[in-house]
């Protein structure tokens, strides 16, 4: 199933929600809508889903425009943050409860329960009530039960939120497996840009009731649109510094309030006009060492290590400047000061227009390489 979006807005009295959201999702995909809390995203499921109406635009299933239609001429299946089983059914009677609809023979309902508790690894728990159930395998009921109907589209809102970290993860693998094999069209709602990341093969980023971008987990990583998806995509987080090119277009030098040390200098690739940026350099394309290694590294003291085992997070001043390098080494915790070197290659230097938080265009993207909103 296709489904289409188009200029969707909602508002309640005065209040916005959503502005002018376009969007075409793939029959057969996983796309993944991610933002902060209240950016929209359970709003547009809800739309999609017919649960709450539109107020304004359209929303279209293979070009049929299904906007006033009814949620059960819709065809889909949801599965809830709250997994929503009913306590006093067991597993199977839940996963049949939501196959009632479908006006099935007796036979054909046994198949599809049978066969979805097969594909969750449930078919030992079948009998049990939920309450009998860890939240992970709630949480398995709740998908069986989508996916028996067989929906061409199914919709997730957050479906993984009350599980612990470990169990979170593994669900995530489950859930890409079980799309691989089952490929129907699933939008999977989360406020976990990591979630996004690992899932999606696409993510829709939600903020300020709009559109940021649209793209492949790579696309959003190394050609963030504007400064909001270069922050909210990738942790430890973007450093954002404010610079100020040179006449020629040939430096970039850190701003900077205090102007007793030598500022640091990026020797910048590609030209860019002379004036005030904002760049975003990646923490892992910091790098960091105890002695000065270059001309152009510049002395910060070491503010905080972070030791994650094979790697550390290290953060840094320079002057009123804090940032952090992802280093992959186990970094001396007593460490005081250390030098950094910025990355020198385009690719690893987003600049910003400081106004707008637009990405200012490499020559790559003026040549038509488009990272697209929609
Ligand atoms: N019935 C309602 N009346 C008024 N405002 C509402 C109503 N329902 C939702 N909102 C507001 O709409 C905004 C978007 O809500 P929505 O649930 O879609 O956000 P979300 O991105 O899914 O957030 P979260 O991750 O917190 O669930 C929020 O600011 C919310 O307060």
């Amino acid at each position: 199933m296709v489904i289409k979006l188009a200029h969707l807005s909602k508002h309640y009295g005065d209040t916005p929600v959503l502005e002018d959201i376009d969007a075409t999702i793939e029959e057969g995909e996983f796309y993944v809508l991610v933002g902060p809390s209240g950016s929209g995203k359970s709003t547009i499921l809800r739309i999609i889903a017919g649960l709450i109406p539109a107020s304004g635009g359209d929303i279209y299933f293979n070009d049929k425009k299904v906007t006033e239609a009814a949620p059960k001429d819709r065809h889909l299946a949801m599965v809830f943050q709250n997994y929503a089983l009913l306590p006093f059914m067991s597993v199977a009677e839940n996963i049949r409860f939501g196959l009632h609809n479908l006006h099935l023979s007796e036979a054909e309902e046994n198949d599809r329960v049978a066969d979805a508790l097969k594909m969750v690894h449930l078919t030992e728990l079948a009998d049990r009530k939920p309450k009998e159930l860890s939240g992970g395998q709630q949480q398995r009921v709740a998908v069986a039960r989508a996916i028996a109907t067989k929906a061409n589209l199914v919709l997730m809102d957050e479906p993984l939120s009350n599980l612990d970290a470990q169990l979170r993860n593994e669900m995530r693998e489950e859930l890409v497996e079980l799309h691989k094999e089952l490929k129907m069209t699933l939008i999977y709602v989360t406020h976990d840009q990591t979630e996004a990341m690992t899932m999606g093969e696409r993510i829709m980023v939600l903020n300020d009731h709009k559109v940021q971008q649209v793209g492949t987990p790579l696309d959003l990583y190394n050609h963030p649109r504007n400064e909001f998806v270069a922050t909210f995509i990738g942790s430890p987080k973007m450093n954002m510094f404010t610079v100020a090119v040179d006449e020629l277009g040939k430096t970039a030098t850190l701003v900077m309030t205090d102007e007793d040390q030598r500022p640091a200098v990026i020797p910048l690739p590609e030209p860019l006009p002379a004036g005030t940026y904002r760049l975003g350099v990646r923490p892992e394309k910091i790098k960091l060492s105890l002695t000065s290694t270059s001309a152009y590294d510049v002395p910060v003291q070491v503010v905080n290590v972070a030791s994650l085992g094979r790697a550390s997070n290290v953060t840094l001043r320079n002057h009123d400047i804090e940032f952090i390098a992802d280093v992959a080494e186990q970094f001396p915790e007593d460490a005081q000061a250390a030098f950094v070197t910025f990355p020198t290659e385009a690719a690893d230097l987003h600049f910003f227009a400081p106004d707008t938080g637009l990405a200012v265009a490499s020559p790559e993207e003026k040549a038509g390489v488009s990272h697209g909103v929609a």
